[in-house]
Protein backbone atom coordinates (compact mmCIF):
# COMPACT_ATOMS: atom_id res chain seq x y z
CA UNK A 1 0.00 0.00 0.00
CA UNK A 2 1.44 3.81 -0.61
CA UNK A 3 1.71 6.31 1.79
CA UNK A 4 -1.65 8.18 -0.23
CA UNK A 5 -3.66 5.60 0.33
CA UNK A 6 -2.43 4.98 4.13
CA UNK A 7 -3.57 8.94 4.72
CA UNK A 8 -7.11 8.10 3.04
CA UNK A 9 -7.40 5.70 5.07
CA UNK A 10 -10.13 5.29 8.41
CA UNK A 11 -6.99 5.17 10.43
CA UNK A 12 -5.25 8.14 9.18
CA UNK A 13 -5.82 10.92 11.94
CA UNK A 14 -5.48 8.69 14.81
CA UNK A 15 -3.86 10.31 17.58
CA UNK A 16 -0.60 9.03 19.04
CA UNK A 17 -1.30 7.06 22.47
CA UNK A 18 1.43 8.50 23.74
CA UNK A 19 2.26 11.89 25.45
CA UNK A 20 5.71 13.33 25.83
CA UNK A 21 6.54 14.85 29.04
CA UNK A 22 10.35 16.61 29.58
CA UNK A 23 12.03 14.85 31.94
CA UNK A 24 9.40 12.11 32.29
CA UNK A 25 9.41 10.50 29.16
CA UNK A 26 6.43 8.94 27.23
CA UNK A 27 3.50 8.62 28.62
CA UNK A 28 0.53 6.68 28.08
CA UNK A 29 -2.56 8.21 27.19
CA UNK A 30 -6.56 6.69 27.30
CA UNK A 31 -6.70 5.15 24.12
CA UNK A 32 -4.09 2.84 23.18
CA UNK A 33 -4.64 0.82 20.25
CA UNK A 34 -4.99 -3.42 21.51
CA UNK A 35 -2.01 -4.21 19.42
CA UNK A 36 0.16 -1.61 21.02
CA UNK A 37 -0.60 -2.29 24.16
CA UNK A 38 0.07 -6.07 23.61
CA UNK A 39 3.73 -4.93 22.12
CA UNK A 40 4.22 -3.38 25.51
CA UNK A 41 2.64 -5.71 27.78
CA UNK A 42 4.27 -8.52 26.05
CA UNK A 43 1.95 -10.64 26.04
CA UNK A 44 -0.93 -10.89 23.20
CA UNK A 45 -4.64 -10.47 24.21
CA UNK A 46 -6.38 -13.81 23.96
CA UNK A 47 -9.14 -13.04 22.07
CA UNK A 48 -7.88 -11.37 18.65
CA UNK A 49 -4.99 -13.67 18.21
CA UNK A 50 -7.03 -14.27 14.66
CA UNK A 51 -7.22 -11.04 14.16
CA UNK A 52 -3.82 -9.21 12.51
CA UNK A 53 -0.60 -9.51 11.11
CA UNK A 54 0.90 -9.91 15.03
CA UNK A 55 2.34 -13.46 13.93
CA UNK A 56 2.09 -13.23 10.49
CA UNK A 57 5.37 -11.55 10.05
CA UNK A 58 6.99 -14.98 11.52
CA UNK A 59 6.03 -17.05 8.59
CA UNK A 60 6.73 -14.75 6.02
CA UNK A 61 9.38 -15.75 3.10
CA UNK A 62 12.30 -15.61 5.50
CA UNK A 63 15.13 -17.19 3.17
CA UNK A 64 18.07 -16.78 5.32
CA UNK A 65 19.88 -16.37 1.96
CA UNK A 66 17.35 -13.58 0.62
CA UNK A 67 18.13 -11.71 3.97
CA UNK A 68 21.85 -12.41 3.31
CA UNK A 69 21.64 -10.67 -0.25
CA UNK A 70 19.40 -7.77 1.42
CA UNK A 71 22.33 -7.13 3.45
CA UNK A 72 24.94 -7.25 0.64
CA UNK A 73 23.27 -5.04 -1.47
CA UNK A 74 24.34 -1.33 -1.15
CA UNK A 75 21.25 0.11 0.38
CA UNK A 76 20.85 -2.99 3.10
CA UNK A 77 19.19 -1.62 6.11
CA UNK A 78 17.98 1.20 3.97
CA UNK A 79 15.73 -0.87 1.45
CA UNK A 80 14.13 -2.34 4.29
CA UNK A 81 13.80 0.72 6.08
CA UNK A 82 12.29 2.17 2.94
CA UNK A 83 9.72 -0.45 2.29
CA UNK A 84 8.76 -0.09 6.02
CA UNK A 85 8.12 3.49 5.84
CA UNK A 86 6.15 3.00 2.49
CA UNK A 87 4.17 0.34 4.76
CA UNK A 88 3.77 3.06 7.77
CA UNK A 89 4.45 6.56 6.33
CA UNK A 90 1.19 9.06 6.76
CA UNK A 91 -0.06 7.32 9.89
CA UNK A 92 0.38 8.64 13.17
CA UNK A 93 0.57 5.57 14.25
CA UNK A 94 1.25 2.61 12.51
CA UNK A 95 -1.34 0.35 12.71
CA UNK A 96 -0.45 -3.59 12.40
CA UNK A 97 -3.68 -4.46 10.18
CA UNK A 98 -2.78 -2.22 7.98
CA UNK A 99 -2.04 -4.55 5.16
CA UNK A 100 -5.22 -6.93 5.42
CA UNK A 101 -3.85 -10.83 5.04
CA UNK A 102 -4.91 -12.73 2.06
CA UNK A 103 -7.63 -15.18 3.21
CA UNK A 104 -5.50 -18.11 3.19
CA UNK A 105 -3.30 -16.34 5.11
CA UNK A 106 -4.75 -17.38 8.10
CA UNK A 107 -5.09 -21.15 7.55
CA UNK A 108 -1.72 -21.32 6.51
CA UNK A 109 -0.59 -19.27 9.60
CA UNK A 110 -2.49 -21.94 11.57
CA UNK A 111 -1.47 -24.52 10.44
CA UNK A 112 2.46 -23.58 10.74
CA UNK A 113 1.66 -22.74 14.35
CA UNK A 114 0.21 -26.54 14.77
CA UNK A 115 3.14 -27.34 13.20
CA UNK A 116 5.65 -25.84 15.48
CA UNK A 117 3.95 -26.76 18.56
CA UNK A 118 5.10 -30.38 18.68
CA UNK A 119 8.21 -28.63 19.77
CA UNK A 120 6.89 -26.44 22.56
CA UNK A 121 8.67 -28.91 25.06
CA UNK A 122 12.12 -27.85 24.00
CA UNK A 123 11.79 -24.28 25.38
CA UNK A 124 12.79 -25.12 28.65
CA UNK A 125 13.38 -21.73 31.02
CA UNK A 126 13.01 -23.20 34.07
CA UNK A 127 17.10 -23.81 33.66
CA UNK A 128 17.89 -20.67 34.43
CA UNK A 129 22.13 -20.40 34.16
CA UNK A 130 23.48 -17.52 36.53
CA UNK A 131 26.77 -17.02 37.85
CA UNK A 132 27.39 -17.31 41.60
CA UNK A 133 29.06 -14.41 41.15
CA UNK A 134 26.63 -12.09 40.00
CA UNK A 135 24.37 -10.95 41.60
CA UNK A 136 21.16 -12.87 42.90
CA UNK A 137 18.65 -10.43 42.47
CA UNK A 138 19.53 -10.36 38.65
CA UNK A 139 18.93 -14.29 38.78
CA UNK A 140 15.58 -14.27 40.36
CA UNK A 141 15.00 -11.29 37.89
CA UNK A 142 15.90 -13.56 34.96
CA UNK A 143 13.50 -16.58 36.47
CA UNK A 144 10.03 -13.99 36.23
CA UNK A 145 11.50 -11.69 33.55
CA UNK A 146 11.94 -14.85 31.17
CA UNK A 147 8.50 -15.41 30.11
CA UNK A 148 8.02 -14.88 26.50
CA UNK A 149 5.73 -13.77 24.44
CA UNK A 150 3.89 -15.45 21.76
CA UNK A 151 5.72 -13.52 18.91
CA UNK A 152 9.02 -14.65 19.93
CA UNK A 153 7.80 -18.42 21.52
CA UNK A 154 6.64 -18.94 17.27
CA UNK A 155 10.09 -17.59 16.55
CA UNK A 156 12.01 -19.85 18.83
CA UNK A 157 9.89 -23.10 17.62
CA UNK A 158 10.49 -22.25 14.21
CA UNK A 159 13.99 -22.37 15.04
CA UNK A 160 14.20 -25.47 16.39
CA UNK A 161 12.19 -26.70 13.61
CA UNK A 162 14.84 -25.15 11.09
CA UNK A 163 17.55 -26.91 13.34
CA UNK A 164 19.16 -23.90 14.12
CA UNK A 165 18.84 -24.90 17.91
CA UNK A 166 17.64 -28.10 19.47
CA UNK A 167 16.85 -26.70 22.73
CA UNK A 168 15.95 -23.43 24.37
CA UNK A 169 17.24 -23.44 27.94
CA UNK A 170 16.71 -20.70 30.78
CA UNK A 171 18.30 -17.22 30.12
CA UNK A 172 21.76 -16.03 30.73
CA UNK A 173 21.08 -12.41 31.04
CA UNK A 174 18.51 -10.40 31.73
CA UNK A 175 18.39 -6.59 30.39
CA UNK A 176 16.11 -3.87 29.55
CA UNK A 177 17.21 -3.97 25.66
CA UNK A 178 17.51 -7.78 25.81
CA UNK A 179 17.48 -11.33 27.25
CA UNK A 180 19.97 -13.60 26.07
CA UNK A 181 18.93 -17.25 26.60
CA UNK A 182 21.41 -20.36 26.58
CA UNK A 183 20.88 -23.34 23.87
CA UNK A 184 21.82 -26.08 22.55
CA UNK A 185 22.11 -28.01 19.36
CA UNK A 186 22.99 -31.69 18.73
CA UNK A 187 24.18 -32.90 16.22
CA UNK A 188 21.88 -35.32 13.95
CA UNK A 189 24.45 -37.88 13.68
CA UNK A 190 26.70 -37.91 16.72
CA UNK A 191 24.32 -36.14 19.20
CA UNK A 192 27.04 -34.10 20.19
CA UNK A 193 25.87 -31.18 22.02
CA UNK A 194 26.80 -27.39 21.23
CA UNK A 195 25.50 -24.76 23.22
CA UNK A 196 24.15 -21.91 21.79
CA UNK A 197 23.38 -18.25 22.73
CA UNK A 198 20.07 -16.16 21.38
CA UNK A 199 19.64 -12.86 21.97
CA UNK A 200 15.87 -11.44 21.84
CA UNK A 201 15.60 -7.81 21.73
CA UNK A 202 12.52 -6.49 24.03
CA UNK A 203 9.92 -4.43 22.14
CA UNK A 204 8.79 -1.94 25.05
CA UNK A 205 8.68 1.41 23.42
CA UNK A 206 10.62 3.12 26.44
CA UNK A 207 13.96 1.32 26.33
CA UNK A 208 14.78 2.59 22.40
CA UNK A 209 13.80 5.88 23.33
CA UNK A 210 17.88 7.02 23.55
CA UNK A 211 19.19 5.01 20.66
CA UNK A 212 18.66 7.55 18.30
CA UNK A 213 21.67 9.23 18.28
CA UNK A 214 23.44 5.88 16.64
CA UNK A 215 21.13 6.13 14.18
CA UNK A 216 21.02 9.77 12.57
CA UNK A 217 23.61 10.01 10.35
CA UNK A 218 24.25 6.06 9.99
CA UNK A 219 24.27 5.23 6.30
CA UNK A 220 22.66 1.64 6.95
CA UNK A 221 19.73 3.19 8.61
CA UNK A 222 19.17 6.13 6.28
CA UNK A 223 15.76 8.05 6.45
CA UNK A 224 16.34 7.69 10.71
CA UNK A 225 14.22 5.05 12.63
CA UNK A 226 10.72 4.58 12.70
CA UNK A 227 9.74 5.26 15.94
CA UNK A 228 6.01 4.25 15.84
CA UNK A 229 6.72 0.78 15.30
CA UNK A 230 8.34 -0.89 17.69
CA UNK A 231 8.15 -4.32 16.27
CA UNK A 232 10.10 -2.97 12.96
CA UNK A 233 12.50 -0.94 15.28
CA UNK A 234 13.90 -4.23 17.43
CA UNK A 235 14.20 -5.94 14.11
CA UNK A 236 16.47 -3.49 12.71
CA UNK A 237 18.57 -3.27 15.69
CA UNK A 238 18.60 -7.27 15.77
CA UNK A 239 19.93 -7.05 12.37
CA UNK A 240 22.45 -4.25 12.84
CA UNK A 241 24.23 -6.72 15.29
CA UNK A 242 23.87 -9.40 13.18
CA UNK A 243 25.15 -7.60 10.64
CA UNK A 244 28.48 -5.99 12.80
CA UNK A 245 29.38 -9.61 14.48
CA UNK A 246 29.77 -10.98 10.65
CA UNK A 247 32.08 -8.74 10.24
CA UNK A 248 33.69 -8.86 12.98
CA UNK A 249 33.88 -12.29 13.25
CA UNK A 250 35.03 -12.55 9.73
CA UNK A 251 38.31 -10.22 10.66
CA UNK A 252 38.89 -13.03 13.28
CA UNK A 253 38.19 -10.63 16.47
CA UNK A 254 37.27 -13.33 19.20
CA UNK A 255 33.34 -12.39 19.39
CA UNK A 256 30.25 -14.75 18.89
CA UNK A 257 29.81 -16.27 15.84
CA UNK A 258 26.50 -15.23 14.22
CA UNK A 259 24.28 -18.29 13.22
CA UNK A 260 20.53 -16.95 12.78
CA UNK A 261 18.37 -13.91 12.46
CA UNK A 262 14.93 -13.89 12.85
CA UNK A 263 13.20 -10.23 13.43
CA UNK A 264 14.06 -9.83 17.02
CA UNK A 265 15.51 -12.81 17.37
CA UNK A 266 19.13 -13.74 16.92
CA UNK A 267 20.80 -16.71 17.14
CA UNK A 268 24.64 -17.05 18.07
CA UNK A 269 27.42 -18.94 18.93
CA UNK A 270 27.75 -19.51 22.95
CA UNK A 271 30.66 -18.23 24.51
CA UNK A 272 31.09 -20.10 27.58
CA UNK A 273 31.86 -23.68 28.73
CA UNK A 274 30.17 -27.06 27.83
CA UNK A 275 28.10 -27.53 30.71
CA UNK A 276 26.51 -24.14 29.87
CA UNK A 277 28.21 -21.27 32.18
CA UNK A 278 28.95 -18.44 30.27
CA UNK A 279 32.52 -16.79 30.24
CA UNK A 280 32.39 -14.12 32.83
CA UNK A 281 32.53 -10.28 31.81
CA UNK A 282 35.65 -8.30 31.75
CA UNK A 283 34.30 -6.32 34.60
CA UNK A 284 34.01 -9.92 37.00
CA UNK A 285 36.70 -11.58 35.56
CA UNK A 286 39.04 -12.96 38.43
CA UNK A 287 42.55 -13.58 37.03
CA UNK A 288 44.96 -16.16 38.64
CA UNK A 289 48.64 -16.33 39.53
CA UNK A 290 51.40 -14.43 40.52
CA UNK A 291 51.02 -12.11 37.56
CA UNK A 292 48.47 -10.66 37.38
CA UNK A 293 49.62 -7.03 37.41
CA UNK A 294 50.83 -8.23 33.51
CA UNK A 295 47.90 -10.53 32.69
CA UNK A 296 46.32 -7.24 33.51
CA UNK A 297 48.55 -5.07 31.19
CA UNK A 298 48.58 -7.43 28.45
CA UNK A 299 44.77 -7.41 28.31
CA UNK A 300 45.07 -4.56 27.58
CA UNK A 301 47.50 -4.15 24.67
CA UNK A 302 45.01 -6.84 23.27
CA UNK A 303 42.13 -4.52 23.97
CA UNK A 304 43.87 -1.52 21.99
CA UNK A 305 44.67 -3.99 19.02
CA UNK A 306 41.12 -5.26 18.99
CA UNK A 307 40.15 -1.67 18.59
CA UNK A 308 42.67 -0.66 16.11
CA UNK A 309 41.21 -3.59 14.20
CA UNK A 310 37.57 -3.34 14.35
CA UNK A 311 38.54 0.33 13.46
CA UNK A 312 40.79 -0.39 10.02
CA UNK A 313 39.27 -4.32 9.10
CA UNK A 314 35.47 -4.27 9.81
CA UNK A 315 35.43 -0.37 9.51
CA UNK A 316 33.26 -0.29 12.79
CA UNK A 317 33.44 1.65 15.93
CA UNK A 318 32.01 -0.26 18.94
CA UNK A 319 30.44 2.57 20.39
CA UNK A 320 29.53 0.91 23.69
CA UNK A 321 32.41 -0.38 24.62
CA UNK A 322 33.67 -1.26 28.58
CA UNK A 323 33.99 -4.26 30.76
CA UNK A 324 30.91 -5.04 30.85
CA UNK A 325 30.34 -5.67 26.64
CA UNK A 326 33.75 -7.69 26.74
CA UNK A 327 33.50 -11.15 27.62
CA UNK A 328 37.22 -12.90 29.34
CA UNK A 329 38.23 -16.53 28.91
CA UNK A 330 42.04 -17.79 29.28
CA UNK A 331 43.88 -14.84 28.29
CA UNK A 332 41.06 -13.81 25.78
CA UNK A 333 38.81 -10.81 25.31
CA UNK A 334 35.74 -11.52 23.50
CA UNK A 335 33.83 -8.13 22.31
CA UNK A 336 29.95 -8.69 22.16
CA UNK A 337 27.08 -6.54 22.24
CA UNK A 338 27.46 -4.77 18.94
CA UNK A 339 23.80 -3.79 17.70
CA UNK A 340 24.80 0.33 18.41
CA UNK A 341 28.50 -0.13 16.46
CA UNK A 342 28.72 2.42 14.04
CA UNK A 343 31.03 2.98 10.73
CA UNK A 344 33.82 5.78 10.78
CA UNK A 345 31.56 7.46 8.35
CA UNK A 346 29.00 8.07 11.03
CA UNK A 347 28.71 11.98 11.61
CA UNK A 348 29.69 10.82 15.77
CA UNK A 349 31.47 8.13 15.58
CA UNK A 350 34.90 9.49 16.22
CA UNK A 351 33.25 10.69 19.60
CA UNK A 352 31.95 7.61 20.34
CA UNK A 353 35.32 6.03 19.55
CA UNK A 354 36.72 8.66 22.16
CA UNK A 355 34.07 7.82 24.35
CA UNK A 356 35.68 3.48 24.31
CA UNK A 357 39.08 4.50 24.40
CA UNK A 358 38.24 6.85 27.55
CA UNK A 359 35.74 3.47 29.19
CA UNK A 360 38.61 0.78 28.60
CA UNK A 361 41.21 3.46 30.12
CA UNK A 362 39.34 4.04 33.02
CA UNK A 363 38.82 0.24 34.19
CA UNK A 364 42.13 -0.70 33.16
CA UNK A 365 43.86 2.00 35.42
CA UNK A 366 41.55 0.78 37.68
CA UNK A 367 43.46 -2.18 37.49
CA UNK A 368 46.33 -1.04 37.91
CA UNK A 369 47.77 -0.97 34.19
CA UNK A 370 50.00 2.09 32.93
CA UNK A 371 47.74 3.38 30.88
CA UNK A 372 48.85 5.28 27.61
CA UNK A 373 46.91 8.90 26.63
CA UNK A 374 43.49 8.42 25.14
CA UNK A 375 45.29 11.06 22.36
CA UNK A 376 47.79 8.23 21.46
CA UNK A 377 45.14 5.67 21.41
CA UNK A 378 43.26 7.51 19.49
CA UNK A 379 45.74 8.26 17.03
CA UNK A 380 47.08 4.65 17.06
CA UNK A 381 43.43 3.46 16.58
CA UNK A 382 42.72 5.15 13.14
CA UNK A 383 45.89 6.09 11.52
CA UNK A 384 45.86 4.41 8.20
CA UNK A 385 49.06 2.99 8.10
CA UNK A 386 50.23 0.45 10.21
CA UNK A 387 49.70 -3.29 11.02
CA UNK A 388 45.90 -4.76 11.60
CA UNK A 389 47.62 -8.41 12.98
CA UNK A 390 49.03 -9.31 15.67
CA UNK A 391 51.68 -9.64 16.95
CA UNK A 392 52.75 -6.48 14.72
CA UNK A 393 49.96 -4.74 17.19
CA UNK A 394 51.08 -5.44 20.06
CA UNK A 395 54.30 -4.25 18.70
CA UNK A 396 53.27 -0.91 18.07
CA UNK A 397 52.19 -0.50 20.97
CA UNK A 398 55.17 -1.39 22.26
CA UNK A 399 56.47 1.40 20.39
CA UNK A 400 54.12 3.58 21.81
CA UNK A 401 55.03 3.03 25.51
CA UNK A 402 58.76 3.43 24.26
CA UNK A 403 58.70 6.93 22.85
CA UNK A 404 55.71 8.15 24.47
CA UNK A 405 56.96 11.36 26.30
CA UNK A 406 57.64 9.80 29.81
CA UNK A 407 55.93 11.45 32.63
CA UNK A 408 59.08 11.21 34.22
CA UNK A 409 58.16 13.88 37.07
CA UNK A 410 54.90 15.34 38.27
CA UNK A 411 54.95 18.40 36.32
CA UNK A 412 54.62 16.24 33.11
CA UNK A 413 52.34 14.12 34.68
CA UNK A 414 49.64 16.88 35.09
CA UNK A 415 51.13 18.11 31.27
CA UNK A 416 49.82 14.55 30.10
CA UNK A 417 46.54 14.67 32.24
CA UNK A 418 45.58 17.76 31.22
CA UNK A 419 45.67 17.25 27.86
CA UNK A 420 44.13 13.89 28.08
CA UNK A 421 41.36 16.40 29.26
CA UNK A 422 41.46 18.71 26.56
CA UNK A 423 41.71 16.14 24.18
CA UNK A 424 38.50 14.38 25.74
CA UNK A 425 37.11 17.73 24.92
CA UNK A 426 38.35 18.92 21.92
CA UNK A 427 35.74 19.03 19.31
CA UNK A 428 36.40 16.70 16.47
CA UNK A 429 36.40 17.10 12.92
CA UNK A 430 34.37 14.53 11.00
CA UNK A 431 34.37 15.53 7.51
CA UNK A 432 36.45 18.29 5.81
CA UNK A 433 33.10 20.90 5.92
CA UNK A 434 34.02 20.69 10.37
CA UNK A 435 37.48 21.65 9.43
CA UNK A 436 36.59 25.50 10.18
CA UNK A 437 39.93 26.91 9.66
CA UNK A 438 42.15 24.84 7.38
CA UNK A 439 44.76 27.14 6.81
CA UNK A 440 45.22 27.14 10.70
CA UNK A 441 45.48 24.15 11.12
CA UNK A 442 47.71 23.92 7.74
CA UNK A 443 50.25 25.93 9.44
CA UNK A 444 50.62 24.14 12.66
CA UNK A 445 51.26 21.19 10.83
CA UNK A 446 53.74 23.08 9.37
CA UNK A 447 55.62 24.41 12.30
CA UNK A 448 55.85 20.72 13.03
CA UNK A 449 52.37 21.05 15.69
CA UNK A 450 50.69 18.69 13.43
CA UNK A 451 50.06 16.11 16.86
CA UNK A 452 47.59 18.90 18.03
CA UNK A 453 45.45 18.70 15.73
CA UNK A 454 42.87 15.89 16.89
CA UNK A 455 42.59 14.05 13.61
CA UNK A 456 46.13 14.45 12.46
CA UNK A 457 46.58 10.71 12.06
CA UNK A 458 43.62 10.48 9.75
CA UNK A 459 45.85 12.75 7.25
CA UNK A 460 46.91 11.00 4.55
CA UNK A 461 51.11 11.32 5.15
CA UNK A 462 51.74 12.30 8.42
CA UNK A 463 53.68 15.41 9.14
CA UNK A 464 54.85 16.59 6.09
CA UNK A 465 58.44 18.87 6.03
CA UNK A 466 57.44 22.40 4.62
CA UNK A 467 58.41 23.13 1.41
CA UNK A 468 61.01 26.15 0.80
CA UNK A 469 58.86 29.49 0.92
CA UNK A 470 57.53 29.99 -3.33
CA UNK A 471 58.51 26.50 -4.21
CA UNK A 472 56.37 24.64 -6.95
CA UNK A 473 53.53 27.20 -6.70
CA UNK A 474 52.46 30.40 -7.48
CA UNK A 475 49.82 32.96 -6.61
CA UNK A 476 47.36 32.20 -9.87
CA UNK A 477 47.14 28.99 -8.79
CA UNK A 478 46.12 29.69 -5.14
CA UNK A 479 43.46 32.07 -6.24
CA UNK A 480 42.26 29.66 -9.17
CA UNK A 481 41.75 27.19 -6.20
CA UNK A 482 39.61 29.37 -4.49
CA UNK A 483 37.23 29.28 -7.56
CA UNK A 484 36.33 25.79 -7.26
CA UNK A 485 34.03 23.82 -4.97
CA UNK A 486 35.23 21.90 -2.72
CA UNK A 487 38.35 23.85 -1.81
CA UNK A 488 36.47 27.45 -1.69
CA UNK A 489 34.03 26.32 1.32
CA UNK A 490 36.80 25.64 3.58
CA UNK A 491 38.46 29.31 2.65
CA UNK A 492 40.17 31.46 5.21
CA UNK A 493 37.11 33.23 5.40
CA UNK A 494 36.93 32.59 8.90
CA UNK A 495 40.42 33.63 9.04
CA UNK A 496 39.73 34.84 13.17
CA UNK A 497 41.03 33.27 15.58
CA UNK A 498 38.05 32.50 18.21
CA UNK A 499 37.67 29.73 19.64
CA UNK A 500 34.10 29.29 18.30
CA UNK A 501 35.40 26.88 15.77
CA UNK A 502 35.48 24.44 18.58
CA UNK A 503 31.95 24.24 19.08
CA UNK A 504 29.75 22.09 18.04
CA UNK A 505 26.96 22.91 15.03
CA UNK A 506 26.63 23.82 11.98
CA UNK A 507 29.53 24.03 9.69
CA UNK A 508 30.42 27.71 8.71
CA UNK A 509 30.79 28.56 5.41
CA UNK A 510 29.95 30.34 1.72
CA UNK A 511 27.86 27.63 0.91
CA UNK A 512 25.40 28.45 3.29
CA UNK A 513 25.19 32.03 1.37
CA UNK A 514 23.46 33.20 -1.65
CA UNK A 515 25.11 33.77 -4.79
CA UNK A 516 25.80 37.64 -5.40
CA UNK A 517 26.85 37.38 -1.27
CA UNK A 518 28.62 34.84 -2.15
CA UNK A 519 30.76 37.07 -5.02
CA UNK A 520 30.87 40.06 -2.76
CA UNK A 521 32.07 37.55 0.27
CA UNK A 522 34.73 36.10 -2.05
CA UNK A 523 36.50 40.01 -3.12
CA UNK A 524 36.21 41.21 0.34
CA UNK A 525 38.45 38.01 1.60
CA UNK A 526 40.51 38.26 -1.72
CA UNK A 527 41.50 41.15 -0.68
CA UNK A 528 42.10 40.09 2.75
CA UNK A 529 44.07 37.30 1.28
CA UNK A 530 46.39 39.43 -0.56
CA UNK A 531 47.66 40.75 2.90
CA UNK A 532 47.95 37.53 4.77
CA UNK A 533 49.84 35.56 1.70
CA UNK A 534 52.56 37.50 3.44
CA UNK A 535 52.51 34.14 5.80
CA UNK A 536 51.46 31.78 2.91
CA UNK A 537 51.00 28.21 3.51
CA UNK A 538 52.95 25.23 0.93
CA UNK A 539 50.48 24.32 -0.96
CA UNK A 540 51.62 20.55 -1.18
CA UNK A 541 50.41 20.81 2.61
CA UNK A 542 47.10 22.23 2.10
CA UNK A 543 46.03 19.60 -0.25
CA UNK A 544 47.00 16.96 1.73
CA UNK A 545 44.87 17.81 4.11
CA UNK A 546 42.25 18.85 1.89
CA UNK A 547 42.43 15.12 -0.07
CA UNK A 548 42.78 13.26 3.59
CA UNK A 549 39.88 14.88 5.00
CA UNK A 550 37.75 15.09 1.83
CA UNK A 551 38.34 11.02 1.63
CA UNK A 552 36.06 10.96 4.62
CA UNK A 553 33.57 12.81 2.94
CA UNK A 554 33.17 11.04 -0.12
CA UNK A 555 33.16 7.60 -0.08
N1 LIG B 1 27.27 -15.24 22.81
C1 LIG B 1 27.19 -15.21 24.13
N2 LIG B 1 27.66 -16.23 24.87
C2 LIG B 1 27.56 -16.20 26.21
N3 LIG B 1 27.03 -15.20 26.91
C3 LIG B 1 26.54 -14.16 26.24
C4 LIG B 1 26.59 -14.10 24.82
N4 LIG B 1 26.03 -12.95 24.42
C5 LIG B 1 25.65 -12.31 25.54
N5 LIG B 1 25.96 -13.02 26.63
C6 LIG B 1 25.69 -12.66 28.03
O1 LIG B 1 24.54 -11.85 28.06
C7 LIG B 1 24.84 -10.57 28.59
C8 LIG B 1 24.07 -9.50 27.86
O2 LIG B 1 24.42 -9.52 26.49
P1 LIG B 1 24.54 -8.18 25.67
O3 LIG B 1 25.54 -7.29 26.30
O4 LIG B 1 24.74 -8.55 24.25
O5 LIG B 1 23.09 -7.63 25.86
P2 LIG B 1 22.66 -6.11 26.16
O6 LIG B 1 22.27 -5.51 24.88
O7 LIG B 1 23.69 -5.46 26.97
O8 LIG B 1 21.39 -6.27 27.00
P3 LIG B 1 20.94 -5.21 28.06
O9 LIG B 1 21.54 -3.89 27.69
O10 LIG B 1 19.49 -5.25 27.94
O11 LIG B 1 21.49 -5.75 29.35
C9 LIG B 1 26.33 -10.44 28.49
O12 LIG B 1 26.86 -9.64 29.50
C10 LIG B 1 26.82 -11.84 28.59
O13 LIG B 1 26.98 -12.20 29.94
MG1 LIG C 1 25.64 -5.35 27.07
Amino acid sequence: MDAEGVAASPAAPHQPPYQYTANQGYEQTEQVPRELLRQQNGAPLADDEEEDDYLEDIFDDDDQNEQDEEWAADGDLTKTYNRQRQLTDGAAIPRSNQQKPKANTFASVDDQVSALSKHATKIRLDTVKQDDERDKDKADRATSEQVLDQRTRMILLQMINRGAVSEVHGAISTGKEANVYGAVSYDEETGAATQRAIKVYKTAILVFKDRERYITGEHRFKGGFDKGNNRKMVKLWAEKEYRNLRRIYSAGIPCPEPLALKLHVLVMGFLGDKKGWAYPRLRDANLKGDDVDQQWQSLYVQLLGTMRRMYQVCKLVHADLSEYNILYHDGKLYIIDVSQSVEPDHPRSLEFLRMDIKNVGDFFRRKGVDTLPDRAIFNFITVPEGPVEEPELAEAIAKLYETRHAATNEEEAAAEEVDTEVFRNQYIPQTLEQVYDIEKDVKKLGLGEGNELVYSKLLADQVVAPKAEGEGEDEEEEDSEDESGEGASLGSDDSDDDESRFEKGRPRGRKFEDKDEKKQHKLAVKEAKREKRKEKMPKHMKKKLVSSTSRKTKK
